[in-house]
């Protein structure tokens, strides 16, 4: 058994010294070409894997998703396998539309603390509804590209390099097929799979911009996302009864549809810093999907929503540096003896994450990575 074994086959878009980009799979530690695999008619797909994104297999539905997985797994033994280390992967789909929520109750009240130490942690509304904001689509990037440090305004008359770069990790939902006012009950016919997220953060920049409409530069310069999308079929194991809620939510969010069972981990330049529990997010995906289109709103294909940032009770399962550090007043303290309030140029942060597979042994996420550049 391997974290990526047949019960997991994320997918990805893939490229050889070539250039040209194909869709694959994961398996151990090389990639199923399935567009060779289509072109040589051994998977009939209407030709939605012979692309150069995810998308037009992700629009397909959930009957295709699920025949063209069953059809991976009896050809897979004899599919042209390449090992990883002879491809470079790519932004698995283009990105339509990008939602950031905000549905862990511990980062959230965590947050207001540290923002707003004259209210309470969290607001009169965050239990009433998951609270998001809309996102950049448009820098949107894989894994492993390089995030350069913002300058923004950082307080009254002061504009430069931000210093106070923050991560933010995160599970992101990717949109296969479009819709307006999604029940809970919709959610998997409409939700193809799985990402990490780091929602990279300026904090000096957001404290100062915010109020009172949210986030705006302090996180559009960079959202970046893993190169596998695992297939909600993969997770099934996964599934788990959401935490409970009080107040009972409005009718359109219930019933609440399932939390996941996701383990996170952040490294630091290689550092474990933490371990963000995701079972404990307070709203569920299927409730974050009925809200974004309750008001008649419409997701595409394409369209990626992620979870908010995950963060447990302790601060070993903090989901940002502004927790893990209390706003760098606590550093920690990396493996090399070095210390951290937040990030320093040329610093790497790597967020994984395992679930249980379907019999539930463990199964991979894969990472989402990047190094800070000035
Ligand atoms: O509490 C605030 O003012 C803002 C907190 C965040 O940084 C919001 C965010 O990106 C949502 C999240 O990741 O949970
Ligand atoms: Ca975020
Ligand atoms: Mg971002």
């Amino acid at each position: 058994m391997t974290l990526f074994d047949l019960r997991n086959l994320p997918y990805a878009v893939f490229s050889r010294p070539d250039g040209v980009r194909r869709i694959g799979v994961r398996l151990g530690d090389a990639v199923l070409d399935l567009s060779a695999a289509e072109s040589s008619e051994l998977i009939l797909a209407g030709g939605a894997l012979c692309r150069s994104s995810l998308n037009v297999l992700m629009a397909l539905g959930r009957p295709q998703w699920t025949a063209i997985r069953a059809r991976i797994v009896e050809l897979a033994p004899t599919l042209p396998a390449i090992p990883l280390t002879e491809v470079e992967l790519h932004l698995p789909f283009d990105v339509a539309d990008y939602t950031d929520f905000y549905s862990s109750e511990h980062h959230a009240t965590n947050v207001g603390r540290i923002l707003r130490p004259e209210r309470p942690g969290l607001q009169p509304n965050w239990k009433h509804l998951p609270i998001g904001y809309h996102g950049r689509s448009a820098t949107v990037v894989v894994s492993g590209t390089p995030v350069e440090r913002p300058s923004g305004q950082l307080g009254p008359g002061v504009f430069g390099p931000t210093e106070r770069l923050d991560v933010e990790a995160e599970v992101g939902f990717v949109v296969g097929v479009p819709g307006r006012r999604i029940s809970t009950e919709d959610f998997a016919d409409h939700v193809f799979g799985v990402v990490l997220v780091n929602d990279w953060s300026a904090r000096d920049i957001q404290a100062f911009e915010y109020q009172p409409l949210g986030p705006f530069l302090a996180k559009s310069f960079a959202t970046s996302v893993s190169p596998w999308v695992v297939p909600l079929e993969a997770l099934t194991g996964a599934f788990v009864p959401p935490v409970a809620q009080d107040p009972v939510p409005a009718g359109y969010l219930t019933p609440p549809g399932n939390g996941l069972d996701l383990s996170l981990s952040v490294e630091w330049n290689g550092t474990e810093v933490s371990t963000p529990p995701f079972a404990q997010m307070y709203w569920t995906p299927a409730q974050q999907l009925a809200h974004l289109t309750v008001n008649g709103a419409s997701v595409r294909t394409g369209d990626l929503y992620a979870s908010g940032t995950v963060s447990g009770t302790t601060r070993g399962e903090a989901g940002s540096f502004l927790e893990l550090t209390w706003n760098g007043t606590e550093p920690v303290k990396l493996d090399d003896g070095s210390t951290r309030g937040f990030l320093q140029d040329g610093d790497t942060v790597t967020i994984g994450a395992t679930a249980p597979g379907t019999d539930g042994a463990p199964i991979g996420l894969g990472a989402v990575t990047g190094t800070v550049c000035r």
